[in-house]
């Protein structure tokens, strides 16, 4: 009985990346001050079995480091291995354990490249697992319960924290100390209660199978670099990024992208010279940069990231410089993302 009921169960594999969730503090009171990346991913499944009625669950430790050190060598690297466990037959759904502070990007790179209609959740915690009321446990919980479903094939890559379903490509950490820090300025897709996932509403723009880009045909990801603006700012970080090879800047503008006119006339020249500008927003809850609005983006023949931030649009940059350097192809790309 006990292996008809094995059976039915589905397999997922939980790769692991490091993060707060492998994270451990000298105390119980440390909730913010500890060590991320220490507990290994055998460790973490010993400390959940509840998972074991979830799925056929086995880990598999990718790299072990805080997210904020990932490279766009390791995202290729974690980007491969999933795709080879997607086009596995025995794999039904992929869960891959993350620190909190790229996480958006890293779920967003994966929304983009894999071919797969297998569920993928990034997960992660706000709190070590060391920690009085560790958010760890029920996230990678709810991270196999939203992995193990059938609901969840064929929706992009998913992030499960705080009890919600969220579209890696619209969820964001939106403040570091609290468990409940990743929104979408467009909500949740769903809730995960009791190892049960519900749904409402589902993600329009075109991910994974629908997705133009294949990380088994990307060998490396150019260099994109994000320059920040704000009142007094100055050209000197835009030129400084163009000189060391950025084949694209992305500018994280204020409001509605705007650019300040100190900045514009360098924008310009390096459009000239071959570079791309992007322009997004550093708008807190989430820009919303229109063309032609606070530039004039034909003119300048200047790309906007509409409503991903600047993290997210160095992400999708990257990519799409993969397969074309045409401006307008480009822009097409950032509307259709
Ligand atoms: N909550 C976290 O995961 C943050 C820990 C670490 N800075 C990381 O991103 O890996």
């Amino acid at each position: 009985k006990e292996t008809q009921a094995e059976q039915k169960l589905s397999n997922v594999v939980i790769l692991a990346t490091g993060g707060t969730i492998a994270g451990a503090g000298a105390s119980s009171a440390n909730s913010a001050t500890y060590q991320a990346a220490k507990v290994g991913i055998e460790q973490l499944i010993a400390g959940v079995p509840e998972l074991s009625r979830l799925a056929n669950v086995r880990g598999e430790q990718v790299m072990q480091i805080a997210s904020e050190s990932i490279t766009n060598d390791n995202l290729l690297q974690l980007g491969r291995r999933v795709a080879e466990l997607a086009d596995s037959k025995d794999v039904d759904g992929i869960v891959i354990t993350h620190g909190t502070d790229t996480l958006e990007e890293t779920a967003y790179f994966l929304n983009l490249v894999e071919k797969t209609e297998k569920p993928i959740i990034v997960v992660g915690s706000m709190r070590p697992g060391t920690a009085m009321s560790a958010d760890g446990m029920l996230n990678l919980y709810n991270a196999v319960a939203v992995a193990s479903s059938q609901e969840a094939r064929g929706k992009g890559v998913l992030v499960t924290m705080n009890d919600e379903i969220q579209s890696g490509r619209d969820v964001s950490k939106m403040i570091n100390i609290k468990t409940e820090a990743f929104k979408s300025p467009w909500g949740p897709l769903g809730m995960v209660v009791e190892g049960k996932s519900y749904w409402f509403r589902l993600p329009a723009k075109r991910h994974t199978m629908d997705s133009e880009f294949d990380i088994k045909t990307i060998k490396s990801l150019p260099d994109v670099e994000i320059a920040y603006s704000y009142g007094n700012v100055g050209d000197t970080a835009y030129k400084a990024l163009a000189q060391s090879g950025a084949k694209a800047i992305i500018h994280a503008g204020t409001g509605n992208g705007s650019v300040s006119s100190r900045v514009v006339p360098s924008l310009q020249a390096l459009r000239k010279e071959g570079v791309q500008i992007i322009r997004s927003s550093h708008a807190n809850v989430g820009g919303f940069v229109l063309r032609n609005a606070e530039q004039p983006d034909d003119k300048y023949d200047w790309v906007v990231a509409h409503d991903l931030n600047p993290q997210k649009a160095r992400i999708l940059a990257m990519v799409a410089l993969t397969k074309t350097q045409d401006s307008k192809q480009l822009q097409r790309i950032f509307w259709e993302y």
